[in-house]
């Protein structure tokens, strides 16, 4: 059966845009030109994508990078400096309270009620959505049953391990059976079977079609649970696509060579520069950097290449192909401190 295609407009002449399938929006979250400034800093810094339905994306960066602010403002926690936002085709200036109830957050300090059981407190997170106590009942069994908390449901929090308290924190955020849920670093400082369960819960989430934009530091996190990858540093979002398609920009890995002095690494970079192999090359003080096509088998070629120029290497380091050679190499730091 085939479906309606709406089409909307596009600033450039003639361009078409589509927008809706079968009645039915495309992008469940659109951000333009994202900023905020703190004191005349600007800590997110025109930051622009788009998230399908039932997308899973990671918003990987560094502590500081601007993670949470910017799903702060996606959440409609805090307002923005500039730029705008829209979830599920409405604009967030204006319709805080109906984007509140669209969207569900994971924040990264834990928001629970010690003395109250774990019932107890999605009751009272479940009160703010105004659902009935019958389908608040039900709302609340389903989501124990899903992060795995149900026969501890009576006991009180303050009993909880940090992991079992971060999972009734998710819990608290998809009860109202929230379009995009927001989780900020929701396995930092846990245990790995409480993390292992999460990273199940969200395996489910994403079997049941919720969209989730994800904050880590951990890029095997990013890896394994995101269909996009947003890498953030510095507020700017440096690069947006698939794992696979991130990692296609550094070829097959990063060879980084350290010479006695910037000089030698300079025309160890010309020599390099000449090899069919090798896709990129940089140097910064003494150290080259060429990204290489399978670099175990041309690792070789070029060793003997600087050899016999008499390019004294002092150290040889192969960085695999994954998203943190990829960060270190497009910032110049890593992804952890
Ligand atoms: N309320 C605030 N007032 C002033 N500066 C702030 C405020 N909130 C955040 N910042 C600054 O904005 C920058 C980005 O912080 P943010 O918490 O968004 O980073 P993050 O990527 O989430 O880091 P982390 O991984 O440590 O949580 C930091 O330099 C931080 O100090």
């Amino acid at each position: 059966m085939y479906k309606t295609v709406r089409r909307g407009r596009c600033r450039k002449a003639g361009c078409r845009q589509i927008t809706k399938v079968g009645g039915q929006l495309l992008n469940i979250l659109e951000c333009t030109e994202l900023e905020k400034e703190y004191n005349g800093t600007r800590v997110v810094d025109k930051i622009s994508f788009k998230m399908k339905k039932g997308e899973t994306l990671g918003l990987l960066g560094p502590n500081g990078a601007g993670k949470t602010t910017t799903i702060s403002m996606l959440s409609a926690q805090i307002k923005q400096t500039g730029g705008t936002i829209q979830i599920n085709g409405h604009e967030i200036k204006g319709n805080e309270l109906k984007v509140k109830s669209l969207v569900g957050v994971v924040p990264q300090d834990i928001a629970l009620y010690p003395e109250l059981n774990a019932y107890e407190n999605l009751q009272f997170f479940g009160s703010l959505y105004k659902l009935d106590k019958k389908q608040l009942k039900k709302k609340i069994d389903r989501v124990l049953d899903l992060i795995g908390l149900k026969d501890r449901a009576k006991d009180p929090i303050k009993q909880y391990s940090g992991g079992m308290k971060r999972r009734i924190n998710i819990a608290a955020a998809i009860l109202h059976d929230p379009l995009v849920v927001f989780m900020d670093e929701p396995t930092v400082g846990i245990d790995p079977q409480s993390r292992n369960k999460i990273y199940e819960l969200i395996a489910l989430l994403k079997e049941q079609g919720m969209s989730i934009v994800y904050t880590t530091h951990y890029m095997e996190e990013a890896t394994n649970l995101c269909d996009r990858v947003a890498i953030v540093d510095r507020g700017k979002m440096i690069q947006l696509d698939s794992v696979k398609g991130l990692i296609k920009e550094i070829h097959g890995g990063i060879l980084e060579f350290q010479f006695r002095d910037p000089d030698t690494a300079q025309s160890a970079k010309a020599l390099a520069e000449e090899y069919e192999h090798v896709k990129e090359a940089r140097v910064s003080d003494s150290k080259l950097e060429a990204v290489v096509k399978d670099p175990q088998e041309n690792i070789g070629y070029l060793v003997e290449q600087f050899r016999t120029y008499s390019y004294e290497i002092m150290n040889l380091t192969i960085m695999p192909p994954t998203l943190e050679t990829l960060f270190l190499y497009k910032t110049g730091k890593a992804l952890r401190d």
